[in-house]
């Protein structure tokens, strides 16, 4: 565990500064920490001796402290300076250099080289002034000032290390003879069974065999109120367990524990890179030589003007300094790793990070009816059976073939009949009719359990009123026919989900449309939308026909979102704009879509939509910060202001760089969801 945790944060630090190439930052962020904070130490000591044997500074105070030798000296303190505190802005340029993709570090490394060489060269001859304490102070000021940029950087962006940290590390393990021993995590195999005691973190995830609490999941789904949870119930590793003892049998641990999959979907979600961060990328690839340009220009103006050389190179360096486009490349990335994670503390896993952003436009969300709106658990209400059948044979036919079927119907009828004390046969034929029910053989008959419509194509003649009347209740109704004869209806009732109707009266208030997909009934599907008042409904829909029915809508110029869970629903989720899986759904539901609602409720599509729009609210801020930065700094730096006074020295200049930085880490962490 603890090894992977070591391996966790590197992976994660470098997703971070993607495209930034910020490459001394390349190792483990708490030792650069202090890298860097010794380095600044250090080098501020010797910054003192350079600081007094500098003429310049001499003069300006008034004294005379002259001695022979004096600059070999000052040139040799200088010397270690420009090597030990500005090494790691060498290398990093060296890096930069090295993959064809210079920035930040090659510009500060080109104005400490400059200013170095030039120096040095006056000490050996060359006519002019050097002006080693300007090096010295710029160096110190940047190690300052990238030693508080990460550790800012670091708060922003350990959100993840947070999820991380939940992860336990040891359990109680019950022995076969019912000794207990205290073990690591990855000692445990499925099946072993591990006692939680109250209050301690629930270890694995696993399935309740003893005992009977409550569990706080708010840090893993957000779920803010804590679940019971009783026997045959399952837990998530990283819950805190409430006032009871539990004994829990192991079901997943490590890289298939939820938590892991939670972290690792995280990582991927702040990797893959979105269309704003792509942006930022380029426009900071740009300044670098914009900079180098505005560098070699200030220099040529000044002389041309007829100021000294070594005037006209400090304006330089000062330009190159501050157009050090730091800001830029950190302004989206913290603020996606911000967003990513708040999101899935509150069970919101976002796949897809580009899809995410968009959502902020999204115009309509259609959701299934089953499973989505509804709470996808059918009970039969109603049987209607036709001349000669016999209830309990029907239903023993109709459950047989359910048996074989993953429909929530199946479910429905399976557990009813069940519960009736009737026993099963095994079909000895199945097959599913996709999206109209199945066929088989049960017991040498030929079973059929049909949608409507497939009666209706089939011109089988029923009991019109009675099926209109349990339909317009919501209700719906499957056909049983029993060797091509109709043998009667049953009719299942579903629940709405309480969440559905806020979720539909939130999405409202922003002005997005609601509508509902279903394979279900029209009566079935008017009765559901009036009870939810949604805008739009498309019923007997066909699976293949859900997709058509999303591109149909996206046609007519509409940003629009699918919400489902089914296998029949992942043609249409992986065509919207944004596709959203309501987590207890299928496996191939949450690899399709955009984002996985761990919670199971309608209501966090809207938290989808409102968070995507903080988010780029904020990346937007962060971006005007940081451009808006070096659009005032840059003239300054060169020199506008020389006229009446205002000149920039290149220590000023770095603290200005670091500034705008760590505002830009600020911001990105007051980012709420
Ligand atoms: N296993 C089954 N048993 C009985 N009827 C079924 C079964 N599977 C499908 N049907 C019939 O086919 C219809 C359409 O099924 P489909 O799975 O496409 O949509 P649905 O689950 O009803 O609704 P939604 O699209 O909202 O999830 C059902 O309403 C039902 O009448
Ligand atoms: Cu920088």
């Amino acid at each position: 565990m603890q090894d992977h945790k070591h391996t966790d944060h590197d992976e994660h630090h470098d997703t971070n500064h993607d495209g930034h190439d910020h490459s001394h930052h390349g190792h483990d962020h708490s030792h650069m920490i202090e890298d860097f904070k010794k380095r600044f130490f250090v080098s501020l000591l010797v910054t003192i001796p350079i600081l007094i044997l500098s003429p310049m500074i001499q003069n300006f105070l008034g004294v005379n402290w002259r001695f022979t030798g004096d600059m070999y000296l000052l040139f040799a303190l200088s010397t270690f300076i420009f090597f030990y505190g500005g090494k790691p802005f060498l290398k990093g340029s060296f890096d930069e250099l090295k993959q064809k993709n210079p920035g930040m570090m090659t510009l500060i490394a080109l104005a400490i080289v400059v200013a170095y060489v030039y120096s040095s060269l006056t000490v050996f001859g060359l006519p002019g002034s050097n002006f080693f304490w300007e090096l010295a102070t710029l160096i110190v000021i940047m190690l300052l000032g990238h030693w508080i940029e990460m550790r800012s950087v670091m708060g922003a962006s350990n959100a993840l290390e947070e999820l991380v940290e939940l992860m336990p590390s040891e359990a109680h393990r019950i022995d076969e003879n019912g000794e207990i021993s205290d073990v690591q995590i990855k000692e445990l195999t499925e099946g072993d069974q591990v006692l939680v005691k109250p209050g301690e973190k629930v270890p694995v995830d696993g399935i309740i065999i003893k005992g009977q609490s409550t569990n706080d999941e708010s840090m893993l789904t957000g779920e803010s109120v804590p679940v019971e949870k009783e026997i045959d119930d399952e837990v998530i590793g990283g819950a805190i367990n409430g006032e009871g003892s539990l004994t829990v049998s192991v079901m997943k641990t490590g890289e298939e524990s939820y938590l892991s999959q939670v972290v690792t979907m995280v990582k991927e979600a702040q990797e893959s890179k979105s269309k704003t961060q792509n942006l930022s990328n380029r426009a900071a690839k740009w300044l670098f030589y914009i900079a180098l340009a505005a560098g070699i220009m200030t220099l040529t103006v000044w002389l041309m003007l007829g100021e000294s050389f070594n005037y006209a190179l400090e304006r330089m360096v000062t330009v190159m300094i501050i157009a050090c486009p730091h800001a830029l490349g950190l302004a989206s990335p913290l603020v996606v790793a911000r967003s990513t994670t708040l999101a899935a503390k509150r069970g919101l896993l976002i796949r897809n990070r580009t899809s995410f952003e968009e959502a902020r436009k999204l115009q309509t969300v259609v959701f299934d009816k089953t499973g989505t709106l509804t709470e996808g658990k059918f009970g039969i209400t109603n049987i209607h059976l036709e001349e000669g059948f016999e209830e309990d044979d029907v239903l023993m036919l109709a459950g047989s073939l359910e048996g074989e079927s993953e429909h929530p119907i199946a479910q429905g009828i399976v557990e009813d009949v069940k519960k009736r004390g009737i026993t099963f046969e095994r079909p000895e034929t199945f097959e599913s009719l996709t999206g109209q029910g199945l066929q088989g053989k049960v017991k040498d008959k030929g079973v059929k359990i049909v949608s409507p419509g497939y009666v209706d194509e089939q011109q089988i003649s029923y009991n019109r009123d009675t099926f209109e009347q349990l339909s317009s209740q919501g209700k719906t109704v499957v056909f049983v026919i029993v060797d091509d004869k109709l043998a009667g209806m049953i009719a299942l009732a579903d629940k709405i989900r309480e969440s559905a109707k806020q979720a539909i009266t939130d999405l409202d208030n922003l002005s997005v449309q609601s509508m509902m997909l279903t394979g279900d009934n029209k009566k079935v599907a008017k009765w559901v939308a009036d009870q939810l008042g949604l805008d739009d409904v498309f019923a007997e829909v066909l699976p293949h026909e859900k997709a058509d029915k999303i591109i149909e809508i996206k046609e007519k110029g509409l940003e629009v979102a699918m919400t489902g869970d089914g296998v029949n629903d992942a043609p249409a989720l992986a065509n919207a704009d944004l596709g959203i899986a309501i987590g207890a759904g299928t496996d191939v539901a949450m690899e399709t879509a955009d984002v996985v609602l761990v919670k199971n409720n309608p209501n966090d599509v809207v938290s989808i939509l409102s968070l995507s729009k903080s988010t780029y609210r904020k990346m937007i801020q962060n971006l005007w910060w940081a451009t808006g930065y070096n659009i005032v700094a840059l003239p300054l730096a060169a020199g506008i202001l020389a006229p009446i006074g205002i000149v920039l020295s290149p220590a000023v200049g770095a603290m200005l760089m670091s500034l705008s930085t760590v505002i830009v880490a600020i911001n990105a962490r007051f980012l709420k969801a």
